[in-house]
């Protein structure tokens, strides 16, 4: 539809563009002016100016991406002029409102929407409010648990104000608060006050009172500090919470009655101040977070709320300088946002005497003693340049891009000029990869410890374990976490990601169009991944989030090692092969057969160029498995760019056929007994034909961050594992000669590698690696054998995996690869590991552990042995990762004074690169 438009738009001239263009903008203008905001609509701009419907579609969608119009997204859609805004001073955010009233009546705050945090860590709070007070028929009570200044007695007049809104409590409902601490010594007067007294009660009741239960009737009463409540008087509400009558104080006769929803309150472990009798009666207990635990864009949010609303009091401009807005920023209050609200009114009145023209000046001596204190503590703040903050600004910094729509905006950039520049395919894939990639580890490395990621972190589990069994993909446990915490910050930030898509929706269609076609299986798990997603979440899956799970996937799936055999259904027709893959692949329970669906009539030479393309996209596989419909055998197969590979294609394509196969390659048969067997089986008229393609011999990598002198030592480890007659090749080559010059080494034009055995990861296309951890641990080290099948009979496999577990013990390996004292090395190693864990707040696997040990202690030796080399200082990675940087000087200080050696930044890439992959 979009392409259709899109046409239309280029074929008119410039300048019939430009005119109607303005004349739509005056149009519209026009209507703002005269409040005919209805008369904007696509039909009846399309009828008053003569323009064609699809014309002004286009012009429309354009002028909203550009900021000029606001789209209103009532039926029909009807758009206003931003200028017109702008003139009568109405403030809107984004470019798309759900309607009028939304944009122009919701100018003052109401109820939630006054609480900072409401989307962001209030989100899961204010829910539980809004279901518990809502709760039919007349609400359940609800406690309040958090720190002092957390802003429990906020969200209870909130919540009051919501329901109000809502009509859940009738507008007479009033919101009386209590607070019981006033009454610790007088628990008797707590008790009159709330259920009232009668006349002559106790000595000073001179009339009557009916009580602040009464006076609540039909609306909530709010009891804070409820720790203070004595047992007694916690015992009197029992019998109200449960059905809604009481006596007055001196009157045991006459029952009262009155409807009201209660809000309880407390700084103490509830299960502790409270009696076990009135918890049961309290079925939701809300916990609100400190204000540590908010965060920083958090923070500065409400620097803005509590700032502006002085700068109404005092009627002027308020500004800062840095060090004052960095103290506030990072100062421990233990009063939370209480404190964080009389330390910013405390600064505003000790500058008020500053006050020049309407500005007040805040500085440093203005701050309140004890934040001062802290300041001075802490040099770094101290020596900050001064820089002056106005009140304004802080609303850029929180509203400040967001990082996940920096992300989306990289991979339109890149895709736009990819287009434009008509760069390579597998260039474009790279870069986009890796602007995913980067987004994900720094996700991994932020902190994200919410119950909302909890949630979802359980949830990526189970959706990746189903993945697992399909596709075998799999992922670790950061790489689950990282993917938890990008559902938490979709969640988060889920308005301005709306708006930021309705305004690119056109463009990311057409990447997620442009994935579709060339990555199938990356696209298929994706999508399949984004349907669990979008039913356990109960959120739309932009296509801009499939195209990312795509890039994604496209790289985690590189390393799969199960994509050694591939199998492809291509048949003639808009779905066929599509419905046979489809249908096969859902039987096998298993993902095997990927689809290319060819146009009727395309002819051969096409359809090969195609299957190149999806070829080329797969990477590197032992067996490649072609279905297709019709068509000379020997026609494909010669066309096709594919190396050390064996091609088993076959013709006249069915469903039942594909199952067959499939069923063969799942159970890992050879593939002339697979098609052979299909043959035999259904004794139809087709043919397959097998091309043997030459086989390189095949070789192992060792390769190790650590040095060429471990490559070496690894590489006589495993030659020393292999059973008598075994010969298979194994080979060293430098780590940065492998990272350098990747594929284009000698080693793989002359070699099959089967994997690179080392300590780091080099990440290569195709090329599987085994960590040496890997063979220390016996839980994994199970995966590495299955190299070998094909070279090993299963009693050599089994000697072999005996030598491995022997030869590889974790004390074997440091013996063979440093001259140091291994034991004492491996212990000051371990001991530093330990500590950095606890800095990174990260807890690393035993995998990674051990991957640790070996590559550091390595690399102590290597320090200690060419003290004098010199490393590339790697500014970028000081700059982007500083305070991981600082973490491991620290864990690691008292090694680097025992060996007096001093670890490069080169290295802590690896240290990081391991703690990322943990
Ligand atoms: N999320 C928030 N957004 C805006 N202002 C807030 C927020 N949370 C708290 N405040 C403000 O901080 C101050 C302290 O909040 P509040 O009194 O509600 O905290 P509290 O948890 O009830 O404290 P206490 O336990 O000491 O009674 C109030 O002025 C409140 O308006």
């Amino acid at each position: 539809m979009y392409i259709c438009y899109n046409i239309l738009w280029y074929n008119n001239s410039k300048k019939v563009e430009g005119n109607m263009i303005e004349k739509i903008l005056a149009y519209i203008l026009a209507c703002c002016d005269k409040e005919d905001f209805d008369k904007t609509s696509v039909a009846l701009i399309s009828e008053n100016l003569k323009i064609s419907r699809s014309q002004v579609s286009v012009v429309l969608n354009k002028l909203v991406k550009e900021n000029k119009l606001i789209r209103i997204e009532s039926k029909p859609f009807y758009f206003i002029s931003v200028e017109y805004l702008k003139e009568k001073a109405i403030p809107f955010k984004g470019c798309v409102y759900a309607s009028l009233d939304d944009l122009l009546s919701n100018q003052e705050k109401k109820d939630f929407e006054k609480l900072v945090g409401m989307n962001h860590s209030l989100a899961q709070t204010v829910k539980q409010c809004k279901a518990t007070i809502s709760y039919p028929p007349n609400g359940l009570p609800m406690l309040l648990y958090g720190p002092t200044g957390t802003g429990k007695s906020l969200i209870a007049k909130l919540t009051y104000e919501w329901a109000k809104n809502q009509g859940v409590i009738s507008k007479d409902g009033q919101f009386v608060q209590v607070n019981c601490s006033e009454y610790a010594n007088n628990p008797e007067l707590l008790t009159a006050n709330l259920f009232g007294h009668v006349k002559g009660a106790f000595t000073g009741a001179e009339k009557d009172n009916e009580g602040l239960i009464a006076l609540a009737n039909n609306g909530v009463l709010f009891l804070d500090e409820v720790h203070e409540l004595k047992a007694e008087c916690q015992e009197k509400l029992f019998l109200f919470m449960d059905q809604g009558i009481y006596h007055r104080v001196g009157d045991n006769e006459k029952w009262y009655k009155s409807n009201v929803r209660i809000v309880f309150a407390t700084t103490e472990n509830p299960n502790k101040v409270l009696l076990k009798t009135l918890m049961r009666r309290i079925p939701m207990t809300i916990i609100i977070p400190s204000l540590e635990q908010r965060g920083t864009q958090e923070r500065i949010e409400l620097l803005y709320d509590i700032f502006s609303r002085e700068e109404k009091r005092l009627d002027c401009q308020i500004k800062m300088s840095s060090k004052v807005y960095n103290a506030l920023l990072q100062s421990k209050m233990p009063g939370n946002i209480g404190q964080l609200k009389s330390s910013v009114q405390s600064c505003c009145i000790n500058s008020l005497f500053d006050k020049v023209n309407d500005e007040l000046v805040i500085h440093l001596d203005s701050l309140p003693k004890d934040l001062l204190q802290q300041v001075y503590a802490n040099q770094k703040t101290v020596l900050d340049d001064d820089e002056y903050i106005y009140v304004d600004d802080l609303q850029g910094y929180y509203n400040g891009t967001k990082e996940i729509l920096q992300l989306n905006d990289s991979l339109l950039a890149c895709y736009r000029k990819y287009k434009e520049e008509h760069t390579s395919l597998s260039d474009f894939m790279a870069k986009e990869k890796n602007y995913v990639q980067k987004y994900f580890d720094n996700l991994i490395f932020r902190k994200k410890e919410s119950s909302q990621v909890d949630y979802y972190n359980r949830g990526v589990q189970h959706i990746f374990n189903l993945i697992e069994s399909r596709y075998g993909l799999k992922i670790t446990n950061n790489e689950t976490l990282a993917i938890a915490s990008y559902l938490d910050e979709i969640h988060h930030e889920y308005h301005d990601l709306r708006s930021w898509f309705l305004k690119h929706e056109e463009e990311c269609d057409d990447l997620y169009q442009l994935l579709q076609e060339e990555f199938f299986r990356a696209t298929n798990v994706s999508l399949e991944i984004c349907t669990y997603l979008k039913s356990y979440l109960e959120m739309d899956m932009y296509s801009i989030i499939i195209c990312t799970f795509i890039f994604y996937v496209y790289n985690v799936q590189k390393d799969s090692r199960l994509s050694q055999k591939a199998a492809v259904v291509l048949s003639h027709g808009f779905s066929t092969a599509s419905s046979i893959a489809d249908a096969a692949n859902r039987f096998l329970g298993q993902y095997i057969f990927d689809a290319l669906d060819m146009p009727l009539y395309i002819d051969t030479a096409t359809m090969i160029e195609k299957l190149n393309r999806y070829l080329d996209h797969i990477g590197k596989v032992k067996e490649l498995y072609l279905l297709v419909d019709m068509g000379s055998l020997e026609d494909i197969y010669k066309g096709l760019h594919i190396e050390n590979a064996n091609i088993g294609i076959i013709n006249n394509v069915s469903t039942p056929i594909a199952l067959e196969i499939g069923n063969g390659i799942r159970n890992n048969v050879e593939m002339e007994s697979i098609l052979q067997k299909t043959i035999d089986a259904f004794r139809v008229n087709f043919a397959y034909h097998i091309e043997k393609h030459q086989q390189k011999q095949p070789v192992i990598l060792c390769s190790c961050a650590s040095g060429l002198g471990t490559a070496k030592k690894l590489k006589s480890m495993l030659e020393q594992s292999f059973p008598d007659g075994i010969n298979l090749d194994v080979k060293t080559l430098n780590y940065s000669e492998l990272i350098e010059l990747g594929k284009k080494n000698n080693v793989f034009e002359e070699y099959d590698v089967l994997c690179v055995l080392g300590t780091l990861d080099p990440n290569m296309e195709d090329i599987p690696f085994v960590g040496i951890e890997d063979l220390i641990i016996e839980d994994t080290f199970g995966d590495f054998n299955q190299y070998f099948k094909d070279y090993m009979n299963e009693e050599q496999l089994s000697l072999f995996d005996k030598n491995i577990l022997h030869n590889f013990s974790l004390s074997n390996i440091m013996n063979a690869l440093t001259i140091l004292n291994p034991a004492k090395l491996l212990e000051q190693v371990a001991n530093a590991i330990d500590v950095l864990q606890k800095y990174v707040g990260v807890r690393f696997s035993n995998r990674t552990c051990f991957g640790l040990y070996v590559h550091i202690c390595c690399l102590i030796e290597r320090l200690v042995v060419s003290r004098n080399a010199e490393y590339d200082p790697s500014l970028d990675f000081l700059n982007e990762h500083k305070d991981f940087v600082d973490y491991v000087k620290k864990a690691f200080k008292q090694v680097e004074d025992f060996y007096g050696v001093d670890i490069p930044t080169e290295e802590m890439i690896h240290i990081y690169n391991y703690v990322k992959n943990n």
